[in-house]
């Protein structure tokens, strides 16, 4: 046997006599639960590859008294989230909202502890206070989890594309939302039959606001956003629409000009009005071709395209939500933290250096369809494509039928344009809907993705 031989063998984890790892979870709902599953089932490999034991030391929650999975051990449990947070080396933060998690979090710090968060909500309305915090306290701060849940996204932005120089991040982060189109889309529902669907099974809440109204998918946009352009985006810089008027008939015209309708969350570099590089985010349902990776994007899943300079362009698609899948990207992050306790060395820190401006919705460039209900006589097209010429919206093609539904003497004029400013499409379809032969702007989307 060589020198070489006696070193490799079957791995024996190196935890020796090392003092375990304190964690700390607060929260213990879809997700918390998850948590406590993995951390105890898994609990023989995550100490080979932290180097230690990892120790649950407290699961705070809002009622000890309340039913839970079997896996949760009960003598755990305790209301006292701040007591706890002062005797853990790394707190996991799974309550969600902004307060009290906000202020866990940022005593857990000034205890010394790494934190870990899902809290996508925190984050990109106060994440710079966190990130402070953590970097005054020298502690890593995690939060993989806080968009598109189980895919890597966060680490792979915030670290491995760290030497690139990223261009654009596009991509589906809210699995509700996308269960409820792909249903309108595939079963003809209406957005409310949708809606209910999504929250028999869980995906939705019994509020669905966040998730319908796009507040969900725009904090996800922010966080990437900061991430890729190392520029503090919060919440309220993005341009945000939900998918409340998304209708059964947008849907059904999609499908007939070969696209499906997504809600999109897109961030990308721009110049600005004065020519200077900025940032523009956005959240939208848009029009993206059939045939483009995202329109297959199916169910309750997340897809996210990040386009950079060297790599070009990357696509990651998985599991954006529920507890098991979630709790395996907080899992992912506490090995981190963890393995940082034991063996020294920090995770990354904020890195907003670039701090591009953060552009105006109207900054941005797409293309568009614009469906109109005009009166079925000679000229009308003629009229619309002037009002189009006169703001200088280029035209890609119009597609002009007799509306089934529509009475007679009215035709449905479906128009997609060149890319265009948004502040000119908006002015186009102002003057458009003036014009008497025009009977109604039935709906203005977006394509993306072309
Ligand atoms: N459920 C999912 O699919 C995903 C959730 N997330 C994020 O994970 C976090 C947790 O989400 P869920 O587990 O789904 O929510 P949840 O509502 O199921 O669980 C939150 C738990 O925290 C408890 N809680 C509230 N205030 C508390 C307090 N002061 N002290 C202790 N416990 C308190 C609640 O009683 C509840 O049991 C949120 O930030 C959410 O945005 C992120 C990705 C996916
Ligand atoms: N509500 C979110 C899940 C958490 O991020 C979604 O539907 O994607
Ligand atoms: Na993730």
């Amino acid at each position: 046997m060589t020198a070489r031989d006696e070193t490799v063998g079957p791995a024996t984890p190196a935890t020796g006599d090392r003092p375990a790892v304190r964690v700390a979870l607060l929260g213990c709902g879809v997700v918390g639960t998850e948590v406590v599953r993995l951390l105890t089932t898994q609990a023989a490999d995550l100490a080979a590859r932290v180097g230690a034991p990892l120790e649950l030391v407290g699961v705070a929650v809002r009622d000890v008294e309340a039913e839970r999975d079997p896996v949760v051990d009960r003598a755990l449990l305790t209301a006292d989230a701040e007591g706890l947070v002062a005797k853990a080396d790394v707190v996991v933060e799974v309550v969600g909202g902004i307060e009290p998690a906000r202020s866990l979090l940022l005593r857990a710090i000034e205890h010394g502890a790494a934190v870990v968060t899902a809290n996508k909500a925190l984050l990109a309305e106060d994440g710079p206070t966190l990130y402070q915090a953590a970097d005054a306290a020298g502690v890593d701060l995690y939060f993989e989890a806080a968009v598109a849940g189980a895919i890597p996204l966060v680490r792979p932005v915030r670290e491995s594309l760290t030497g690139d120089r990223v261009h654009r991040v596009l991509g589906i982060v809210n699995g509700t939302t996308n269960y409820v189109l792909d249903r309108m889309a595939t079963e003809g529902l209406d957005l409310a039959g949708a809606v209910a669907e999504a929250q028999a099974l869980g995906y939705a809440e019994a509020d669905p606001t966040a998730d319908v109204e796009g507040f969900d998918a725009a904090a996800k946009a922010a966080i990437l956003a900061s991430l890729a352009f190392h520029t503090r985006v919060s919440l309220d810089d993005v341009d945000r629409q939900g998918i409340t008027s998304v209708t059964a008939d947008d849907v059904a015209w999609a499908g007939r000009t070969g696209h499906v309708i997504k809600l999109l969350a897109i961030a990308e570099r721009r110049a600005g009005a004065d020519g200077a590089e900025g940032v523009q985010v956005r959240v939208h349902p848009a029009l993206v071709p059939a045939e483009h990776p995202l329109a297959g994007v199916r169910g309750a899943f997340n897809a996210v395209f990040v386009e950079a300079e060297a790599a070009g362009e990357l696509m990651f698609y998985g599991r954006g939500a529920g507890g098991a899948p979630t709790a395996s990207a907080v899992l992912g992050d506490v090995v981190s933290a963890a393995r940082h306790r034991v063996h020294g060395g920090r995770g990354p820190a904020e890195s907003w250096y670039a701090a591009l401006p953060v552009l105006p919705a109207d900054a941005a460039r797409t293309r568009y369809q614009v469906r109109l209900e005009v009166a079925d006589r000679p000229g009308v097209l003629a009229q619309v494509s002037a009002e189009l010429a006169e703001h200088g919206v280029s035209i890609e093609a119009v597609r002009q039928t007799p509306s089934a539904e529509a009475e007679d003497g009215v035709a449905h004029l479906v128009i997609t344009t060149h890319e265009a400013p948004e502040a000119a499409l908006a002015a186009t379809v102002a003057a458009i809907d003036g014009l008497d032969a025009v009977r109604s702007v039935v709906s203005v989307l977006r394509v993306e993705g072309a």
